[in-house]
């Protein structure tokens, strides 16, 4: 089968394989083209797309040429008007079928190039290039796209140094409006202000060959998803962090890099304990911080449920961080607009042509008419390593079994005897899953015991204290059981961080909360572990706590929640533990006691 024929099959798509265009081709076993060959033909073919239907249209190619369907004749005008030319022998059907009209062709060519403006087929290439003759950009309102976010790796180079090599010739953006509505892969950057070494690019510029992609240097990275790790704020003096949810490795990696970056002597030998329970997705995660240069910094806990980390155990003792970044519904996640469209030619088209009536008349009949929907194809172009796994058109029904686990995992790790920081975060839009459990945690038992409250807005890193868009409230969700008066909940919502997508922040929706618990709480519940656990037990935490298996798991995760009540004898119990607590730290703050 030629180039042509290939090209068309995946473009047609007749077996319905999901997936990009890249895994389509790829996935393909018996292809006597190259993959890149047929991969650059399409491509480039969807790029002249919106002029090569209108050629092939008045031309009349397809009433006249059977053989031809409307993809192959698009792919075929593509290499006949450019220099490469058809790559079929001389007597092959196709390109017999397509050099008959070459001269038809070019004519047409020539006067769509004319009629769009441009003097010469080298501007006319330029403009095509930049994306000027897609179809979005014709209208009044630019449109807004999801950013391409560049972390730089600190952890192998500097902003610096990526803004001199990598992005060498790039023009500095000083708003991040222009980036969002640059059209196609303009040359323009601009660097974040509230995530240290962020950059953003256009949504369609293309580094994925670029050198300081494939050695580590940059990672690709939403704004978003680099807040769990900068709101943590790791000081040398924090000891190791543990990730809970690790893969594919955006955020350990980072964390790593903020404490290389930060690290003194006393912070020397400080490690990123990294969990991740999915063996598969534990491949990507090495091959992520081996890329990254952080194998020096991340132990990882690979196939190893965090859960099952016993938070006493004498392994954790140096861990004072913690970064949770749990499964959930990926509401908030955004596809790359790495869409290519493909405009089809009509093929009655020219039979339109050849009724007899004058050709002028029906090409403006043809310009004026709405492309029916069926005569453009849409593909995307790349798949990225998705940071959740869950997807699920039945989440809906599923957000209380989510929420229960990742209220489980989140007060899982204020067990953790020497921690005192916690990020927990979600690719979620949903109350449940993300203000939903930072309530029901602080309400816990264990939270209350050990101390936990929120990280205030006013006491956070100073890129995210900046930060406006914060938590929100949605009634009748949380039930009786939790009761939130207003000033704690004013508190509490104004420490949660939101991202929303689709604005012009060119975020993904995302939530982030920190937690915190004093030093002194540390000391108090490490000297009394065993009064902790054996507290813990006559509350039934444990029993309470539902296990969720995951949706690979099928149907049967649980459907409800249940947590330690709030108004409880017992609550009122760890009421008085934390009045007496706050007693010591009175009296400790007297006798100079840290
Ligand atoms: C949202 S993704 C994490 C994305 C990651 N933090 C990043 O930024 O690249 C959640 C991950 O947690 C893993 N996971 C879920 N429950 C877990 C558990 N109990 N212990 C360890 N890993 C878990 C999932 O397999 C999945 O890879």
């Amino acid at each position: 089968m030629s180039l042509y024929y290939e090209a068309a099959a995946v473009l047609a798509n007749s077996d319905n394989a999901g997936g990009s265009l890249k895994s389509r081709i790829y996935r393909q076993k018996d292809l006597k083209s190259s993959p890149a060959q047929l991969f650059a033909l399409i491509t480039e073919a969807s790029k002249w797309s919106t002029v090569l239907k209108d050629v092939i249209e008045n031309c009349g190619l397809l009433a006249e040429e059977k053989k031809l369907t409307p993809i192959l004749a698009l792919l075929l005008s593509h290499d006949l008007l450019s220099k490469s030319g058809v790559a079929a022998p001389a007597n092959h059907v196709l390109k017999l079928a397509i050099t008959r009209h070459k001269a038809r062709l070019n004519a047409e060519f020539t006067k769509a190039r004319l009629r769009a403006g441009y003097a010469t087929f080298e501007a006319f290439k330029q403009a095509v290039n930049n994306g000027a003759l897609e179809a979005d950009q014709n209208v009044t309102q630019p449109v807004v796209r999801h950013p391409r976010w560049v972390r730089v790796n600190t952890l192998k180079s500097t902003l610096n140094e990526q803004l001199s090599t990598t992005f060498a010739g790039y023009e500095k953006s000083e708003e991040l409006s222009p980036v969002l509505t640059a059209p196609g892969s303009s040359k323009l950057y601009f660097v974040d202000p509230n995530i240290p070494n962020l950059l953003a690019l256009p949504s369609k510029i293309d580094l994925t060959k670029s050198a300081a992609y494939t050695s580590g240097k940059i990672i690709f990275q939403d704004k978003a998803s680099c807040f769990p790790a900068y709101l943590l704020d790791m000081t040398a003096e924090d000891g190791d962090v543990i990730d809970g949810c690790a893969a594919p490795g955006n955020k350990t990696t980072h964390l790593a890099a903020i404490i290389s970056e930060r690290s003194t002597d006393e912070g020397c030998g400080q490690k990123v304990l990294a969990f991740e329970r999915d063996k598969i997705r534990t491949t990507t995660l090495e091959k992520m911080v081996k890329l990254a240069s952080a194998d020096t910094l991340v132990s990882i806990k690979g196939g190893q449920d965090f859960l099952a980390a016993q938070p006493q155990s004498d392994t954790y003792r140096s861990v004072g961080a913690i970064l949770l970044d749990p499964s959930c519904s990926g509401s908030g996640i955004v596809g790359r607009d790495d869409t290519i469209r493909m405009h089809l030619p009509d093929p009655q088209a020219g039979e339109k042509l050849n009724t007899g009536r004058g050709k002028k008349r029906k090409r403006d009949q043809k310009t004026a008419s709405v492309p029916k929907p069926s005569a453009t194809l849409s593909l995307e172009l790349d798949d990225s390593v998705p940071e959740e796994t869950v997807g699920d058109d039945k989440v809906s029904e599923r957000l209380a079994a989510l929420s229960a686990f990742q209220l489980r995992i989140l007060v899982h790790a204020m067990r953790f005897s020497k921690a005192c920081k916690i990020t927990y975060s979600t690719c979620s839009i949903h109350f449940e899953e993300n203000e939903g459990v930072v309530f029901r945690a602080l309400a816990s038992s264990v939270a209350k015991k050990r101390g936990w409250r929120i990280l205030k807005q006013e006491h956070q890193v100073e890129g995210l204290k900046a930060w406006t868009n914060r938590g929100v409230w949605e009634d009748n969700i949380l039930g009786e059981e939790i009761e939130v008066n207003d000033a704690q909940k004013k508190d509490v919502l104004a420490a949660c961080i939101r991202c929303n997508k689709g604005t012009e922040d060119g975020t993904m929706g995302f939530f982030v909360a920190a937690f915190i618990r004093d030093e002194y709480m540390v000391k108090e519940t490490l000297g009394s572990e065993l009064h902790v656990e054996a507290y813990e037990a006559e509350e039934g935490m444990h029993e309470d706590e539902e296990e969720w298996n995951g949706f690979s798991d099928g149907d049967n995760a649980p459907t409800t929640t249940s947590i330690a009540p709030i108004a409880t004898e017992s609550n009122k119990k760890a009421k008085t533990e934390a009045g007496k607590a706050k007693k010591k730290k009175g009296n400790s703050k007297k006798t100079g006691r840290s």
